[in-house]
């Protein structure tokens, strides 16, 4: 076992998928503009960054953003400047460039932020306009009505494509485990049939690294928004392949209940791939009979004191990756196992 620590303050800029860290940027007359406002709610925010184009071409983006139910803005890296308008889209400045820093822009950009506040488009040059208002969505599906459900959070896109494919590809060259439930002493036995899965250490310096600002910039927050959980650590991570050939999957459980888990409060389930198995669900039976499935990228975070289990797999392989998060007080307890562990002379999970 080893662990990480608290989130370090963001150095390198923002790309896209990541999550705009809290920034208010004053208006014209220098009142803080606050681009997490509920008058944005449910908004694209398409953000002009430097010098806006003029005239009929910006009415143009304008009336096209308003079409596709987003909002423009455009950001100047100057001192307010005092000029009210009465129309046209918001102005906010930035003299100090610190949103231009974030995103890592020198000037003349073109940024779109989505209702769930990630970057979800960044692009220098004359054409950077008109291709974001392309990929604005034109139709909203229609809402679904939710009357039961688990209190689970689902984060689309933590991981990207490629990042998953490497993460298979490092699982199918690694040296696998298998059934290695955390179990209380004498419950092995009935363990071996509960987890039906080969896991893999996420034991590579250089996809760690990338896993780990994935996780702060795109989950961290996300948890202390949702339920003000400041995560101060996570467990090594586990690349997890359930098979049909064995009926991979994982009985109900909970993931606290052993001297060796009980510092762990929220457990992340991150899915490598979908459409390629059968099975494979989450299912959370304690509040209702709903299937969690985030798609490849996206993962699935819950309190560790939920009941779960993860359907058997009946085709293909269910690839996956998983780890636990703990709190300050969790991360002290899982510090003093790791000291008691070595003492036993067990050395965790060596990256390389
Ligand atoms: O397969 C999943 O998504 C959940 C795995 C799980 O519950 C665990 O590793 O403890
Ligand atoms: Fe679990």
């Amino acid at each position: 076992m080893s662990s990480t620590t608290a989130p370090q303050p963001q150095m390198v800029p923002l790309i896209a998928g990541d999550l705009l860290p809290p920034i208010t940027l004053p208006d014209a007359e220098g009142q803080a503009f606050d681009l997490f406002h509920q008058s944005l709610a449910g908004l694209h925010v398409v953000m002009i960054l430097g010098r806006a184009p003029s005239g009929e071409r910006l009415a143009a983006a304008e009336a096209a953003a308003t079409a596709r139910q987003a909002r423009l803005v455009i950001i100047a890296a100057a001192r307010p400047d005092g000029a009210r308008r009465s129309h046209g889209p918001a102005r906010l400045f930035d003299p100090e460039r610190r949103f231009f820093n974030a995103l890592g822009v020198a000037d003349n950009a073109v940024a779109v932020l989505s209702p769930r506040g990630r970057l979800a488009f960044l692009r220098a040059g004359e054409a950077a306009l008109e291709m974001a208002l392309d990929l604005l969505p034109t139709a909203q599906p229609a809402p679904e009505i939710r009357r039961t459900g688990a209190p689970a959070l689902l984060i689309p896109g933590v991981l990207e494509p490629d990042f998953c494919a490497t993460l298979i590809a490092h699982w199918k060259k690694g040296e696998k485990t298998r059934d290695r439930v955390a179990s209380a002493e004498g419950a092995a036995g009935a363990a071996q049939q509960i987890k039906r899965r080969t896991d893999v250490w996420l034991d590579d310096r250089a996809l760690y690294a990338t896993y780990r600002q994935r996780l702060e910039r795109r989950v961290l927050p996300e948890l202390w928004r949702a339920y003000r959980f400041r995560a101060a650590s996570f467990e090594a991570p586990r690349i997890g392949c359930y098979a049909a050939e064995d009926q991979g999957g994982f009985g109900a459980h909970r993931d606290n209940r052993t001297p060796f888990t009980a510092h762990r409060r929220f457990a992340m389930s991150l899915n490598l791939n979908t459409g390629a198995y059968r099975g494979g669900a989450l299912r959370f039976a304690e509040f209702g009979p709903e299937l969690y499935e985030p798609e490849a990228g996206g993962a699935v975070l819950f309190c560790c004191d939920l009941m779960h289990e993860a359907l058997p797999v009946t085709e293909g392989e269910r690839f996956a990756i998983f780890t636990f998060l703990t709190d300050a007080e969790g991360a002290r307890q899982e510090q003093a196992l790791i000291a008691q562990r070595q003492a036993a002379g067990d050395r965790g999970v060596a990256v390389r």
